[in-house]
């Protein structure tokens, strides 16, 4: 199912979560609402500790909430069973984190192609939608390169690459630019943004970069457990 206007396609609605932290809980999300429609970058700017971690891991179903709804386009996850979340997460979201996780053996094809032969498209059309997405982000003479033979900014964007190569809804990314010097994070960002535009997904993206914060649609932070909107 393609992502639609009429509804956001992340939906967190009072989000709660909390840790054992001694006797008692620290209550680190304590009733966010969050909307994040097709077409939209939104940046996550809050200060170290105030749950930009707990809230992206929520939002990525790697965690579960303590309280609330998080949905992904229509789908309440939060009762999900282990398979279902799995499922949502291969389908309906791509990850990029700030180290880029690649697969040293693979390719920059194959790591491109390996995510969608897991949810099983036939090999040649994912060979061609990677051949497509790599080239689309200036990669197209490194198909065959190993992530060791790139260079920090090239890995990144072919971990972009692999993030939407399945058509998710949702891009999350945690500091995606933050370990490269700062002409190449903000040719990475520029790809980032293109891709995003080209594929109508929407992208919640963690940074405390406040210049690239300034160029998405949108910025949030995390205040006493809540989502505020910032200017
Ligand atoms: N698994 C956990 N168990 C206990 N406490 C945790 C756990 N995960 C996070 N915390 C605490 O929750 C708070 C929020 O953590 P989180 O990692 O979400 O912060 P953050 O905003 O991402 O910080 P940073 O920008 O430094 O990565 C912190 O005080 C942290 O110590």
């Amino acid at each position: 199912m393609s992502p639609t206007q009429s509804q956001p396609a992340l939906y967190l609605s009072k989000v709660e979560r909390r840790y054992p932290q001694g006797d008692s809980f620290l209550d680190v999300l304590r009733g966010a609402d969050l909307a994040i429609w097709p077409g939209e970058i939104v940046a996550l700017v809050a200060p170290s500790g105030t749950g930009k971690s707990t809230l992206l891991h929520v939002a990525g179903l790697l965690e579960r909430p303590d309280g609330g709804e998080v949905f992904v386009g229509s789908k309440p996850t939060a009762s999900m069973n282990d398979q279902e979340r799995t499922r949502i997460r291969r389908e309906d979201l791509g990850f990029v984190y700030q180290f880029h996780h690649l697969l040293p053996e693979f390719s920059a094809l194959e790591n491109v192609v390996i995510p969608q032969l897991i949810r099983g498209l036939p090999k040649a059309e994912a060979q061609e939608r990677g051949r497509q997405l790599l080239t689309f982000l200036g990669l197209g003479k490194r198909l065959d390169h190993r992530p060791g033979e790139l260079s920090g900014g090239e890995q990144q964007r072919v971990a972009i690459a692999r993030a939407v190569a399945n058509a998710p809804r949702l891009l999350l990314a945690d500091e995606p630019t933050g370990n490269l010097d700062p002409h190449t994070a903000d040719r990475v960002f520029q790809t980032l943004v293109a891709i995003v535009r080209a594929s109508k997904l929407a992208a919640l993206i963690a940074t405390h970069n406040m210049d690239l914060a300034a160029r998405m649609d949108r910025r949030v932070t995390i205040r006493d457990g809540l989502i505020v909107q910032l200017p």
